[in-house]
């Protein structure tokens, strides 16, 4: 759902202040290091209880400052807010306290793309399984419930595995996972199968132009001839040794292919940069679709990613959709837009 209002304290080097943004584009221009990226990471923040370029999430907090502080007011009027003090993290959603991350994720859906998000497709499976997961976070109820079941029973086999447990004891943990497993496979197979849709519709629509047919893939995490029940027990052995479980839905990747080659290997660093767009604006329309709530994007550094074509064919089907988009860019823009100016740290609005 579109932000109202966006109130800031302590972040980065920020000024304390609050922005009423449009319900479609919004644009934050101005020089390098002015703040412009700082903004959408306290926005990130909210929705995601963290930043997505700090490790450690204290270096988001103002040099001299006590604490960060970030307030949405969502357009329904509804109220969600971050804080970071010494002591921690606290959060409050629609008047009550909250600590926890999944309720920010469903009040505020979000889609990021930033200079980094080529690494979907030619970084490691985690990035690709996380973009799953999110997306099936967000249209799927009962996912998270699914997900936190498997990850509850893997921590009990690795705790298991690495104290030497015997076999008769595996058997006993094992079985559970299997139909949580099964859950995950077939919610995330039916999610990937739609995305390959959207994806090559987008690409169309946006004007990209790949060598050859986008293919999407799941990869289940154990060998495709194999039931998990037997992957694990065929592991056993050197799970024991290393201490933890290496098959399972927790190792899948979503395969990204060009006609039949790994997009990783087949695509120049630009195409790359372009499949992830499409994927990731792919996943922003089945959360607007399917999700419970318009999601925003925020989308850091467009024109140094984008060639002028794409740039513009992606601004022009942003401006046609119902969701909330925050740019950032050096220069204001050629296409109707909410201007807000940043200058060390003071963001001011512009007619
Ligand atoms: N913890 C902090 N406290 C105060 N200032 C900080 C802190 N961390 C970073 N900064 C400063 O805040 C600014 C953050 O800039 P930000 O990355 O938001 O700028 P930007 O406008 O997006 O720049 P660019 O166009 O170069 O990407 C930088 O000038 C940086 O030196």
């Amino acid at each position: 759902m579109a932000v109202e209002r966006l109130t800031i304290e302590g972040v980065r080097n920020l000024q304390a202040g609050a922005l009423s943004p449009g319900p479609v584009i919004n644009w934050l221009h101005g020089e390098n290091g002015a703040g412009k990226t700082s903004v959408l990471e306290a926005i990130h923040l909210v929705g995601r209880g963290r930043s997505f370029r700090a490790a450690r999430p204290g270096s988001v907090i103002q040099h001299g400052a006590e604490q960060l502080r970030v307030v949405v007011k969502r357009q329904d009027g509804v109220v969600l807010g971050v804080e970071r003090s010494p002591e921690g993290w606290r959060g409050r959603i629609g008047g009550r306290d909250s600590q926890r991350i999944s309720e920010f994720a469903a009040a505020l859906p979000l889609v990021l793309i930033e200079p980094d998000s080529h690494r979907l497709v030619d970084g490691g499976p985690d990035r690709r399984r996380q973009y799953l997961d999110w997306q099936l976070f967000h249209v799927e109820p009962d996912y998270l419930e699914a997900w936190q079941r498997y990850a509850r029973l893997l921590k009990q086999r690795n705790a298991a595995l690495k104290s030497g447990a015997r076999d008769a004891m595996l058997d006993a943990l094992e079985a559970p996972m299997l139909p949580a497993a099964e859950r995950l496979d077939t919610l995330r197979r039916q999610q990937v199968s739609l995305l390959e849709i959207t994806v090559r519709r987008l690409l169309e629509t946006i004007g990209i132009r790949l060598p050859g047919e986008v293919q999407l893939a799941y990869r289940r995490g154990f060998p495709v001839d194999e039931t998990l029940a037997d992957a694990l027990r065929a592991q056993r052995d050197s799970d024991r040794e290393r201490g933890f479980t290496q098959r399972g839905p927790h190792r899948a990747d979503l395969a990204l292919k060009v006609d039949g080659h790994p997009a990783a290997v087949e695509l120049s660093r630009g195409q790359q940069k372009l499949l992830a767009l499409a994927l990731l604006l792919a996943q922003l329309h089945h959360l607007d679709q399917h999700g419970s709530q318009a999601p925003l994007l925020l989308l850091d550094d467009p024109v140094s990613e984008l060639d002028r074509r794409h740039l513009e064919s992606v601004l022009g089907w942003l401006a046609e959709q119902r969701f909330q988009t925050w740019v950032t860019a050096t220069e204001p823009p050629d296409i109707e837009a909410r201007l807000f100016h940043v200058e060390q740290g003071a963001v001011r609005p512009q007619q």
